[in-house]
């Protein structure tokens, strides 16, 4: 599935939030939307994912014009959403309309992608952040969706948690290639994952840059030319660049 995002602003109470945002993801890409807090990542998910239909602008899913939610589009949030009551398995089954046979089947195949097979008896409270987020992944999988968009999946939990997690990412696209878009704070996440970074700066947040990446995956974090991107990246985001208090200059 390719995403079309056509010149896409977003007002709310007379305040512009995004404006006039236009890039493209194709089909099988991962794209990362990274900028600093407050330029309008989310808003942007928001408006692609169609949980939020108030943007001007359009959106198009294989040049097809789309406002509102739509079953191809998988999101993944930040926090996993689960429901307390249901087991890991019968979290991932939720929505779906088959028999009870056909849902544990289709769930026990992604819980086996997402690495949970042993844990689908589980209630979320006994599960680590990390468990709960490959929950919320597998759910978001099994009604097997052509694009999955991801706001900041793996924020809340810890480094090496999140390196895990990021394999896992790298493993599903090898499984069934889906469309992606990232919303990430963490530059070294979205090179370890991305095909394209667009980068939002400002507030209202516009696009500043696209970059390509184009070295393959699993990438070395060691690569010259991955580094040569990250200064790039931060040298867009104007990171490192200034000293963090001025400088004090004592009279002798
Ligand atoms: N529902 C809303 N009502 C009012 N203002 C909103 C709403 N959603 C977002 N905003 C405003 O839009 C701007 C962009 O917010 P958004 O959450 O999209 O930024 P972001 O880049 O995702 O930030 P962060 O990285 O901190 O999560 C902010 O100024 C925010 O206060």
């Amino acid at each position: 599935m390719s995403i079309q995002v056509e010149k896409v602003s977003r007002t709310f109470k007379g305040q512009l939030a995004v404006n006039d945002i236009s890039f493209e993801v194709k089909q099988g890409e991962i794209v990362g939307l990274l900028g600093t807090s407050g330029c309008g990542k989310s808003t942007l998910l928001r408006a692609i994912s169609g949980l939020d239909t108030g943007y001007d602008g359009t959106v198009r899913v294989n040049g097809k014009e789309k406002r509102g939610t739509s079953s191809e589009l998988g999101v993944i949030f930040q926090e996993p959403r689960l429901m307390p009551w249901l087991t890991v398995i019968d979290n991932v089954c939720f929505g779906l309309t088959g028999s009870k046979r056909e849902n544990y089947a289709k769930a026990r195949e992604i819980l086996n992608v997402v690495g949970l097979s042993d844990f689908e008896k589980h209630y979320p409270k006994q599960l680590s952040g990390g468990m709960a987020q490959r929950t919320a992944i597998a759910r978001a999988l099994v009604t097997e969706p052509s694009t999955l968009l991801l706001d900041e999946p793996f924020s809340a939990l810890d480094a090496f948690t999140k390196l895990q997690l990021q394999d896992m990412v790298l493993d599903l696209w090898d499984n069934y290639q889906p469309t992606m878009v990232i919303v990430t704070h963490d530059i070294d996440e979205a090179l370890a994952l991305c095909d394209r970074v667009v980068i939002l700066k400002g507030q209202p947040g516009e696009l500043y840059k696209n970059i390509e990446l184009n070295q393959p995956k699993p990438r070395d974090k060691a690569d010259t030319e991955l580094a040569k991107v990250k200064s790039q990246i931060l040298e867009s985001l104007e990171i490192g660049r200034k000293p963090i208090r001025p400088k004090v200059v004592r009279e002798a």
